[in-house]
């Protein structure tokens, strides 16, 4: 496990980033040990074990390893994945604003793991951890998903302390950020036809059940667009990443691009703040084969926003998070 460098020496408390997890190297091995363990998760796949388990090992993991690790290949970067590599410097800028705190990072599914992470800060003494799940918008599917392992990893450690952040899908600080890195992307490269947001979908029975995130992503949107200053209309809210046959949120990102490009849209920006840092769905799946389809149908330019990743605004975003523990519970 790496940590964050120039911490203090034995603090007592720590900010604990935690994000999806990506696979070690992109090769089918990895990525296949990487989706196992992620597409087990009864919070991700609940399918009766009897039946997904044969429909996981023998078609989706011998079908799926080597054309996604062909995709994070096409992204790779030097430290390593880019959801690793841009949590890692997250963490750092972190870590350098608030040098009162230990400041780590851990992954859901895959390396560092939440309980090598938890072991090795209280190796150094550390007995209160405050858990951030890196997902803006709370759903069962992923927010919960690190509660559990939490839950799991507190049960061990009496001793320890543990508060997991709900969601900070309206927090003022956050929003502002999202809508600066916005400003910023218009004044260097102008504004294009329309805006869209796009976040990663979720299967639609689970909101039918009460998950509640697509209205915060609808609230995040929301909030976004009145900090520029826009009206309500002047936005559009699609979901992508769609998984399986059953219905997703909708409208779906690919199936609205297209469409927009019928309609005679040249040039479209696509932020996506569902997403902390930059990874396979937004670098991959976004930036390269929603843009082929846009132009395909006749779009000429579909301009990335980047995530917030390791910014500055970015860290002092979290960090107010953090420190105001909206909807935190320990
Ligand atoms: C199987 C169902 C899936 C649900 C439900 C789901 C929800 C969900 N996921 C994210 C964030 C990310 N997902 C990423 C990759 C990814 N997601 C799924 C499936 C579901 N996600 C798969 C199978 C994959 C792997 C890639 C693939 O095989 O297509 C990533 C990127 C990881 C990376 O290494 O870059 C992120 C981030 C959210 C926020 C969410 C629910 C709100
Ligand atoms: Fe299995
Ligand atoms: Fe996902």
């Amino acid at each position: 496990m790496r940590m964050t460098p120039d911490a203090p020496s034995s603090p007592r408390s720590a900010i604990l980033l935690v994000n999806l997890g990506t696979p070690d190297a992109p090769t089918a091995p990895a990525v296949r040990r990487y989706l196992a363990e992620f597409l087990h998760d009864h919070r991700v796949v609940s399918l009766t074990r009897w039946l997904w388990c044969p429909i996981l090992h023998f078609i989706i993991l011998p079908l799926r390893g080597p054309k996604v690790a062909h995709k994070y290949a096409s992204i790779w970067m030097d430290g390593g994945s880019p959801l690793a590599v841009h949590t890692r410097g997250l963490a750092e800028a972190m870590q350098a604003q608030r040098p009162d705190v230990r400041v780590a990072w851990a992954m859901r599914y895959g390396n560092p793991s939440i309980a090598s992470v938890v072991d090795a800060l209280r190796a150094e003494g550390v007995r209160d951890i405050v858990v951030l799940p890196l997902y803006p918008q709370y759903s069962t599917t992923t927010t919960a998903s690190v509660q559990d392992a939490i839950d799991r990893v507190a049960r061990a450690h009496a001793d320890t302390r543990f508060r997991v952040v709900h969601d900070y899908h309206v927090d003022a600080g956050w929003v502002a950020a999202v809508a600066d890195s916005i400003r910023a992307h218009w004044a260097a490269h102008g504004r294009a036809d329309r805006l869209l947001f796009s976040f990663h979908g979720i299967p639609q029975r689970l909101v039918n059940a009460g998950d509640p995130y697509e209205r915060q992503s609808r609230a995040s949107v929301d909030a976004i667009v009145a900090a520029l200053g826009l009206a309500p209309d002047e936005a559009l809210l699609t979901f992508q990443s769609r998984f399986g046959r059953e219905p997703w949120l909708q409208p779906y990102t690919d199936e609205t691009l297209k469409a927009l490009a019928g309609q005679g849209v040249k040039t479209i920006d696509v932020v996506c703040p569902g997403f902390a840092v930059d990874c396979l769905e937004t670098l991959e799946e976004i930036s390269v084969e929603n843009d082929a389809l846009f132009r395909e149908a006749g779009g000429q330019a579909l301009r990335y926003i980047p995530c917030l990743n390791a910014s500055d605004a970015h860290a002092a975003a979290l960090a107010g998070v953090v420190a105001a523990l909206p909807g935190a519970r320990a």
